[in-house]
Order: C-alpha cells, then structure tokens, then sequence
C-alpha cells in the first residue's frame, strides 16, 4: 500500500520519521536517519549555544515496554552546527530535512529562525514549544499568551511554511483556546502532537529510588502509556485546525499505532521511545506492518481513512 505523505508542502516517500531528540543530536545520530526507512528526518531541538544537558541517568525505558521517561535537559550542538548540517544536506536525496529549534527565550527564537531564513534551505523548522519559559512560569505551550506573542513574531519572519511541537493537553478549553491561537498564522503549517506527557515520576520498588537523576527523577513520559493521550491531541486538533497538517507522536510501536494516529488525523507520525529502545531499523518494521494494515483493510492510500475515526 502507499504509505507516502506530503508534509508542509515537501513530499515524503513514508509518513514515519524520528520524534526530534531520538536519534538526531549529532551528524552520526542523523547519518543513520537518512541510512534508514524513514520518510524524513528531524534534528534535535537547538538552542543557541551548546549545552551539554542533564547529568544521567536522564534517560531511561521503563518495565514491561510501557514507555519511557527522560529529563535530558537539552542536550544539542548548538543551532550553528545544524545550520551548517542544513546547508550541505543533499536536498535531491528523496528524504526531506526538519529542524527543531527551541531557544530558551523569544530572542533567541528569532536569532535562529533569522540565521535559517537568511540561509534560504529547503529544510522546514518545527519550533518546540514545550521549551522553557520565563522561570516560575509554565512552559511555553501551556501559555497561550506567550505562544500568540511568539508566533506573531517568528510567523511573519519565518515566511514559509513551518510548524510546532506541542506539550499534550488534557482540558477541552485549551483545545480551544490553543487552536484559536494557531488559525490566526496562514503559514502555521503543521502542528506536532505530543511531546512527553511532563514531569512524570518513576521509581524502582526494589531499591526505593528514582530512575533518573535530574529534577528529583521528574521527567517527561513517552512510549506506549501515551497513547491515547496523543490520539487525543491529535483528532482534537484535527478537528478544529481546518487546512493545516497534524503529526502525531506518542505510543508508536507498531503498524497498528501508526494506523490509529492516521485514522485520528495525522498526516505524518514520529517515532521516539521505540526508535531510540529498537534503533533505526524500527522504520522498515512499521512502514510494512501499516502497509499489510492497509491491505487487510482494504486501503490504498493514507487519504482514503486519515481523519475517518467514526464516532458512536
Ligand atoms: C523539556 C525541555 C528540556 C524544556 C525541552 C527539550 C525536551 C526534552 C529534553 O531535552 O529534556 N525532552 C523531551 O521529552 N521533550 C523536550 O521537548
């Protein structure tokens, strides 16, 4: 079956490509992207300068593959190093490139954006709002006054077609009030839901502690456990963003996970805990289990069933 999508106007030969943070921090993480089954890939989320990140464990998978949970702090090489990345990428290779940009403040948000938009490459940005804020306040996503002020900035700079990275929501209302927010930019193309559910806590019975050093074992939930909550995300905003584009994320272990972000309505589907537990060879593995979904069910195309989730 066809599995191919069309992502912000750029063509993808697959819908699956890495969840940013998995798999994409340096340019041997991304080689073994673009020597994989992916549809595209995506960088991870640049700040202006390098950071090293948290000190680990920060990252860890949790029991019985329900998910994972990690709090790596933004660890990346800094936005300079995936500018020059973008500038050399073969863009006739037939994988297109994403770029998530997460500046700890608007102005480093414009700095970078400015640097890509003035660079004039084919690579498309995802801005991750599940950055950091003003310290005391929440997160970006969960503030919608920051997020329309943000946006009003870096829309008109960016020009072209971009998109964000949400934090997952879990109040009707903010569906609302977010996708209010996101139909006042044209060039918002896309939307990608969810990032980790946040600032979960695991801790091992045996010996009493938590998993991961950071935060007090605080730490943002992935994989599985997440499922549904990202289904969630993405009908709701399926249903109230006419003309832009969902990319799901959250719980993708298989072709059949896959098939149910598509059937809630996204256009393209990342993958993390599972590619970052299974390695690159998880895109090949999915891309066919969704394929022989397709043809058990009787679809040729991504379009004949994405959004068709039927209620009762
Ligand atoms: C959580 C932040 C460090 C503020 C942003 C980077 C990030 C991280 C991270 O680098 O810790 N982990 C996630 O699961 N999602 C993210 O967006």
């Amino acid at each position: 079956a066809d599995i191919s999508t069309t992502l912000a106007g750029v063509k993808l030969p697959n819908l699956l490509f890495n969840a940013s943070g998995v798999c994409c921090q340096t340019e041997a993480d991304l080689k073994l992207m673009v020597e994989s089954e992916s549809g595209a890939l995506i960088t991870k989320s640049a700040t202006v300068e390098q950071r090293d990140g948290n000190p680990a464990p920060r990252y860890t998978p949790l029991p019985n593959g329900i998910g994972s949970i990690n709090s790596m702090g933004l660890p990346n090489e800094g936005y300079e190093y995936y500018l020059e990345y973008a500038k050399k990428y073969d863009y006739n290779s037939e994988k297109p490139l994403f770029i998530s940009l997460s500046g700890l403040s608007l102005d480093d948000n414009v700095k970078m954006c400015k640097a890509f938009v003035d660079a004039k490459l084919p690579c498309v940005l995802e801005i991750n709002y599940s950055c950091p804020n003003v310290p005391g306040k929440p997160q970006m996503g969960y503030d919608m006054e920051a997020m329309e002020k943000s946006l009003s900035v870096l829309a008109p700079l960016i020009k072209k077609p971009f998109g964000i990275k949400l934090p997952p929501y879990f109040d009707i209302a903010h569906f609302d009030q977010a996708a209010a927010v996101f139909n006042k930019f044209d060039n918002l193309a896309f939307v990608t839901c969810i990032n980790s559910v946040g600032n979960g806590l695991a801790i091992d019975f045996v010996t009493e502690q938590a998993l991961i050093k950071p935060k007090d074992g605080f730490g943002g939930l992935g994989g599985l456990m997440v499922l549904n909550t990202a289904l969630a995300n993405v009908n709701a905003f399926h249903r109230r963003l006419p003309g832009k584009q969902i990319v799901g994320v959250g719980g993708v272990v298989s072709g059949k996970e896959a098939f149910l972000h598509v059937l809630a309505g996204a256009s393209a589907v990342q993958i993390g805990t599972m590619l970052k537990e299974e390695g690159p060879g998880v895109f090949a593995r999915i891309a066919k289990e969704l394929s022989d979904i397709m043809v058990a069910k009787g679809y040729k195309t991504l379009e004949d069933f994405r959004g068709k989730v039927k209620t009762l």
